[in-house]
């Protein structure tokens, strides 16, 4: 276990894990973004792979905007669904260990205690619909593939939650931010951490049979609006941030209402640390 391709390598997920990876020298982590190697173009995928046989490869390309994924269904399914489908034949054809991302999305929302892995699915939204049909996907070529939940990442890279609110609190003097969504955010880089360290519990255990879905996020439980607060005071903004309910915010997408990740499994599993998000947070901060 040593070459680790990262396709859609420059995304949020992406940049965190070359972050991530100078702990692990034993790695060599090749990234790849769209324009060169596009995950939706299947003989592109069969020729890097038969030039380069990686010994895994962590899937990080998706399509990500929820909102307008209920106006582009199309391109949604064909980079959560479709190239997750030629990507899963291609890596059980060359005997490559994938590691699927997925999301909090692929739930209703309607339970109130945390998610587990086999709870059921039932996704509210066209990107909550692509991915869970991506999960399939994955796991329905090869079983030995390990598909993980995540939610609300967040990092110093591309688009987020975190940045989205730093620009806005520059921006006005008063925001409203849903309070009624609970959820845990992640930070991208614990995350990377994480797939890193199942990389190499795989490395050292390498018959071990751990393919399926497990979930990950940081530890606690908050509110968008309260993780919008915690934003604020950590970085001294001045912006009053109003709660309000969802139907107060429109949203071209539902989400789900609730979409706490049980973890017992990944931290059971590969012996994983997970830190508490309002900590993880604060890290994230200090190294923007
Ligand atoms: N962001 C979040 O809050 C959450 C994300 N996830 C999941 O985590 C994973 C990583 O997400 P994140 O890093 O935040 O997402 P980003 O949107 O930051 O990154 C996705 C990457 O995929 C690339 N990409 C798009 N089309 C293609 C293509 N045809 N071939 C190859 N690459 C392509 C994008 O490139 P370009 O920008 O050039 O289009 C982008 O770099 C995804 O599976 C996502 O569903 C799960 C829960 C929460
Ligand atoms: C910007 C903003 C958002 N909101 C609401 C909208 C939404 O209900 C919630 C989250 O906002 P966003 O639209 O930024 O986040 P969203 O795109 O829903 O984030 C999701 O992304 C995908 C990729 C995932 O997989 C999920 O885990 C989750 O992280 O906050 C406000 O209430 N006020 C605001 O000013």
């Amino acid at each position: 276990m040593k070459n680790i391709l990262v396709t859609g390598g420059h995304g949020q997920l992406g940049l965190s894990l070359k972050k991530a990876a100078t702990a692990y020298p034993q790695f060599n982590l090749i990234f790849m973004d769209a324009a060169e190697l596009d995950v939706t173009d299947a003989d592109a995928l069969s020729a890097y792979f038969g030039a380069n046989q990686p010994d895994a490869c962590i899937n990080c390309a998706a399509y990500t905007a929820v909102d307008k994924a209920e106006s582009e269904e199309e391109k949604a399914f064909l980079l959560n669904f479709q190239a997750v489908l030629s990507l899963a034949e291609i890596c059980a054809e060359h005997r490559t260990q994938l590691i699927h991302i997925s999301t909090d999305y692929v739930f209703s929302g309607k339970q109130n205690v945390p998610y587990r892995e086999d709870d059921e699915t039932d996704p509210q939204s066209i990107y909550g619909s692509s991915k869970l049909r991506g999960e399939a996907a994955a796991l329905g070529y090869n079983p030995d593939t390990i598909v993980i939940r995540t939610s609300w990442l967040y990092s110093e890279y591309a688009v987020n939650f975190l940045k989205r609110m730093q620009e806005l609190m520059r921006e006005k003097q008063e925001l409203s931010v849903v309070f009624d969504q609970t959820g845990t955010p992640t930070y991208a880089g614990d995350l990377a951490t994480a797939l890193l360290d199942i990389l190499q519990y795989k490395a050292g255990n390498p018959d071990a049979a751990i393919g399926g879905i497990y979930h990950y996020s940081n530890e606690g439980v908050t509110s968008w609006y309260d993780f919008a607060v915690t934003i604020k005071e950590l970085t001294a903004a001045t912006t009053t941030i109003l709660p309000v309910t969802s139907d107060k915010y429109q949203t071209a997408a539902a989400r789900p209402a609730y979409s706490v990740l049980n973890k017992e499994k990944i931290k059971e599993t590969f012996g994983i640390q997970v830190p508490y998000w309002r900590d993880s947070l604060t890290k994230c901060l200090r190294r923007m």
